[in-house]
């Protein structure tokens, strides 16, 4: 049995003809110690999705499952194994992180140890701070400690490393993988596509309410082609650089940098190089990189929806 299981779900905002479907017919699951990444431009209908699948709000129609239960008529079964960082939590300003924590772990029956959930989110040097006094990325970061903090077996995580330094990246990104090898499965939203990659094990590209592309990282990505640009201060002609193996579509000049388009990186630019070889020409500011999900994005949003 899948962890989260949606079947066909559409939410549907106002009625007659002022009516707006802003989730149209998405399906998908996510596995036990799977992280699932959901994607997409502003108004996507990212968050109208996912407040269907966490039960904050009714779908227009379809189902879904979540530990086998439906998450708003069983909302008691659901919550107690769940744990939702939001972008904005609401906090009593005026308690200490600790006791926050302390409260908030009380209401729970499988709370982790408050100081491990300090020290996990590198908070254990602010505990005695008013969270009213605390900076935007401390406050994402006790959010998280607050998501996470009753171990449980979904973890719904909306934009969890915006606002934050790239070390507080980097531990939020730790604290996740270490959710993700105890079990919890995930559901991620984030506009942030490098932590898609980083996490992802499958990715969910959302375009007008419909899932335009899914799979993994490189499933999603392996469409698109491999990038190598340079300088060679006009030594090489643009038709031979087009000739090269494996290029595809046109040559293209960039504030006199070449740009070249590959679906094998290595075949091109081995000929390539071997070219420059024989003819003693030297390249400046050469860069080969494969396809990164921020290029599938571009390319896939306005596409026509495949499920
Ligand atoms: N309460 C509402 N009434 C009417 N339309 C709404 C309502 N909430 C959202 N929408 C519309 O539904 C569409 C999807 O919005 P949603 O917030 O789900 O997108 P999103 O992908 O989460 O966007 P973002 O990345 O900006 O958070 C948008 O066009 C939005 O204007």
């Amino acid at each position: 049995m899948s962890v989260i299981e949606v079947l066909d779900v559409k939410r549907t905002y106002g009625k007659g003809r002022d009516a707006f479907t802003a989730v149209d017919g998405v399906t998908f699951q996510v596995q036990a110690g799977e992280l699932v990444s959901i994607l997409g431009v502003n108004g996507a209908g990212k968050t109208s999705l996912v407040e269907v699948i966490e039960g904050l709000a009714p779908a227009s129609s379809g189902t879904v499952r979540v530990l086998g239960s439906d998450p708003i008529r069983q909302r008691a079964h659901v919550r107690q194994h769940t744990g939702i960082m939001l972008q904005e939590a609401g906090f009593a300003g005026d308690l200490t992180v600790e006791e926050t924590l302390r409260m908030w772990a009380g209401t729970l029956t499988n709370a982790r140890p408050v100081d491990e959930a300090l020290e996990l989110t590198d908070l254990t040097y602010r505990a005695n701070v008013r969270v009213k006094a605390l900076s935007g990325g401390e406050r994402r970061r006790l959010d998280l400690a607050m998501a996470t903090l009753g171990n449980p077996q979904v973890l719904f995580l909306d934009e969890p490393t915006t606002g934050l330094d790239p070390a507080s990246r980097q531990r939020t990104w730790e604290l996740v993988r270490m959710m993700l090898r105890g079990g919890t499965s995930v559901l991620l939203t984030t506009h942030y596509l490098e932590e898609a990659e980083e996490l992802a094990d499958r990715v969910l590209m959302m375009s007008s309410g419909k899932v335009v592309a899914s799979g993994t990282v490189a499933e999603v990505v392996a469409a698109q082609p491999s990038i190598i640009s340079f300088t060679d201060d006009g030594k090489l002609h643009p038709n031979e650089v087009e000739l090269l193996p494996s290029v595809i579509g046109d040559v293209r000049e960039i504030r006199g940098k070449i740009e070249i388009h590959s679906d094998d990186l290595q075949v091109t630019l081995t000929a390539l190089l071997k070219m420059c070889e024989d003819r003693d020409i030297s390249l400046s500011d050469l860069n080969a990189r494969s396809a990164s999900l921020e290029q599938a994005f571009l390319a896939l949003d306005n596409q026509p929806a495949v499920a």
